[in-house]
């Protein structure tokens, strides 16, 4: 026995997110395609929108000292008006243009980790919460857009903003803008304290949102079971814990980004008091003209947007960058490795060479992370139907997985007519077999989806033919709108046992090489059992169907079963030849066979 390893690389799901950290802020860059070039531009607006609004007071000035001069003030009325328009229009721009923006980082991200989700192996996806997945994908990549406006955009722009604002205010007074430096200076080292525990809020309250939504999917999972043993109230008291717990981190997240942005505007109210105080004393000592402080003034509380763009862009950057995290650890699970070597043609086995047609596991050690399986099975599986069977939880289902390679193998090999699975290219290799999952799930909104699932434009005639073999043609020709009939999102307008002849139908529309069936027949009557317990002899005719069943209906009319148990392959034969040779076999034909 042996231990398979967790694959490499890629944190577990109840790993802590990577800790977020300024430096990686241009991951965020590399989230969607021309971004960089896109923000540049935005830039370039912002800046622009924001000149116009810098100019104002300038006018303001000439207007007032043009009425103090007993001049025409229209003039500087008219420039204030033709500024204030262009201001306008620039402001409307560019926030479109963020949004766009906004909206196309959102989805680069998603597609990243919808792509890297697909491309994993089956065991990293199953281990991970799936409400957690959703949580990451539709609520974190929000963040990610408040992140890119608040703080990539606004927060780029302000600092540049600032500095020109001070400039401008520091040419009409040095001493008044150095005093004011020094607040500035002291309610930005409280504010840089406070960010660092906004991020760690940030990240407990969207993981705490993954955690409901992981509780959510497993009740709706099991949603007649929950019924059945009226376990309503305790399960939404359970799921409302979570989503209170969310909550609780949520508010904590929001006390914090409060606080961040209340001290920013604290810190602008003290600036200008000061102002108004200083100016007062300086206009009365006469180093300072009214239209001075006047055209001062503003700029203090033009300092006020930027300021408090700059405190937002650094809470929406610590919760952008949480957010981060937690989204890379989803586009970073390494995908299913390509094989070197492998082809989608690798040489056949030569005919001469001794290695029987079929699939052959010679020596196979396989498991999940710590939970070894199967350990040094070896077992041939030829041409015609080979059914497995044992013990539940034996390693049935997981001779298919490997079969499938959605488990690699610690050690040992899988033939396929005598050619090393591993040869084949993955794909290649999938389109050779057609699987019957054991609970037979559907994806596609109706029959002819369902059925059509995976095959490139099957033909209404092919379509008919696959329904009628699995015994469903009279239950399709009684529906209202035949193939096209809609069923549930998980199918539940279909029985089980529909599902699962949808199921086979599905897998015969392959012509693959191999069938791999999986309790497939355990929801059926004995009449539909026996029509496609017909139609899966004819199969293995002229392909390989290996079928893991515990029903002796399914055993008797195989070619070979095998039995497996702790040792492995612990009997082969007929079904006869087990019934007589094989205790286990006899025992479970007694009690695990249905009839
Ligand atoms: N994805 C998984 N992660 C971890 N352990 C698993 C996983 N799938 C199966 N196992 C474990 O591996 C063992 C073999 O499982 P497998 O599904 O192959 O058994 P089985 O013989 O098909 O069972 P059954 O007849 O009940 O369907 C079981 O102990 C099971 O708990």
């Amino acid at each position: 026995m042996t231990t398979t390893a967790p694959p490499p690389g890629e944190p577990g799901p109840d790993q802590p997110p990577r800790r977020f950290g300024w430096s990686r802020l241009p991951a965020l860059l590399r989230l969607g395609p021309g971004l960089r070039l896109a923000l540049a531009g935005l830039l370039m607006l912002e800046l622009l929108s924001y000149a116009t609004v810098l100019v104002q007071p300038q006018v303001v000035k000439w207007l007032l000292d043009s009425v103090s001069r007993g001049a025409s003030f229209v003039p500087a009325l008219l420039t204030l008006a033709a500024v204030a328009l262009c201001s306008g229009v620039l402001i409307v721009t560019s926030s479109y243009q963020l949004g766009k923006l906004g909206q196309r980082m959102v989805l680069g991200a998603r597609a990243g980790m919808i792509d890297a989700l697909l491309r994993a192996r089956v065991s990293t996806v199953q281990r991970r919460p799936i409400g957690d997945v959703l949580s990451r994908i539709g609520s974190d990549t929000t963040l990610l857009q408040h992140a890119l406006s608040e703080a990539l955009v606004r927060g780029a722009v302000a600092p540049v903003v600032l500095l020109a604002t001070v400039v401008l205010m520091a040419l009409s007074d040095l001493t008044m803008v150095l005093v004011l430096l020094a607040v500035v200076a002291v309610g930005a080292g409280v504010e840089w304290l406070i960010l660092h525990r906004l991020a760690k809020a940030t990240e407990a309250a969207q993981a705490g949102v993954g955690e409901m939504l992981t509780g959510l999917q497993r009740v709706l999972l099991a949603f007649r079971t929950v019924k059945a043993f009226g376990t309503e109230a305790d399960e939404a008291r359970a799921v409302v814990g979570q989503a209170r717990l969310a909550c609780r981190q949520g508010v904590r997240a929001a006390g914090w980004n409060a606080v961040v942005g209340g001290t920013g505007w604290v810190l602008m109210d003290i600036m200008f008091l000061t102002a108004l105080g200083m100016g007062g004393a300086r206009i009365a000592s006469g180093a300072m003209s009214v239209s001075d402080l006047v055209a001062f003034l503003l700029y203090v509380t033009y300092l006020r947007t930027p300021s408090a763009a700059l405190t937002q862009a650094a809470s929406a950057m610590s919760e952008g960058l949480a957010a981060l995290a937690r989204i890379e650890q989803i586009q970073h699970i390494p995908a299913e490795p390509d094989d070197q070597d492998a082809s989608a043609e690798p040489e056949p086995a030569p005919a001469d060479d001794g290695v029987p047609a079929g699939i052959a596991l010679d020596g196979v050690w396989a498991g999940y992370e710590d939970q070894p399986v199967l350990s040094g099975v070896s077992v041939h599986v030829p041409r015609g139907l080979t059914v497995v069977t044992g013990p539940s939880g034996i390693g049935k289902t997981t001779v298919l997985n490997v079969v499938e390679r959605f488990l690699e193998l610690r050690r040992g090999r899988v033939l396929l007519d005598g050619v090393d699975i591993r040869a084949f290219q993955r794909g290649e290799l999938r389109r050779r077999l057609a699987y019957v999952e054991q609970d037979a799930p559907l994806l596609g909104a109706t029959i002819r989806e369902a059925v059509g699932y995976g095959a490139a434009s099957p033909g209404e005639t092919e379509l008919l033919d696959v329904v009628h073999a699995v015994g469903l043609a009279d239950w399709v020709a009684s529906l209202p709108d035949g193939l096209d009939t809609a069923i549930g999102e998980r199918a539940v307008a279909v029985s089980g046992g529909q599902r699962q002849r949808l199921a086979v139908a599905r897998a015969l529309l392959r012509h693959a090489d191999v069938l791999l069936l999986d309790e497939a027949t355990s929801q059926l009557d004995a009449d539909s059992e026996e029509t496609l317990l017909r139609t899966i002899a004819e199969q293995a005719r002229v392909r390989i169907v290996l079928a893991v069943s515990h029903r002796m209906t399914v055993a008797s009319q195989a070619d070979l079963v095998i039995v497996l148990d702790e040792s492995g392959v612990r009997a082969a034969g007929s079904h006869r030849e087990l019934l007589r040779s094989d205790p286990l076999y006899r025992r479970l034909a007694s009690t695990g066979g249905t009839r």
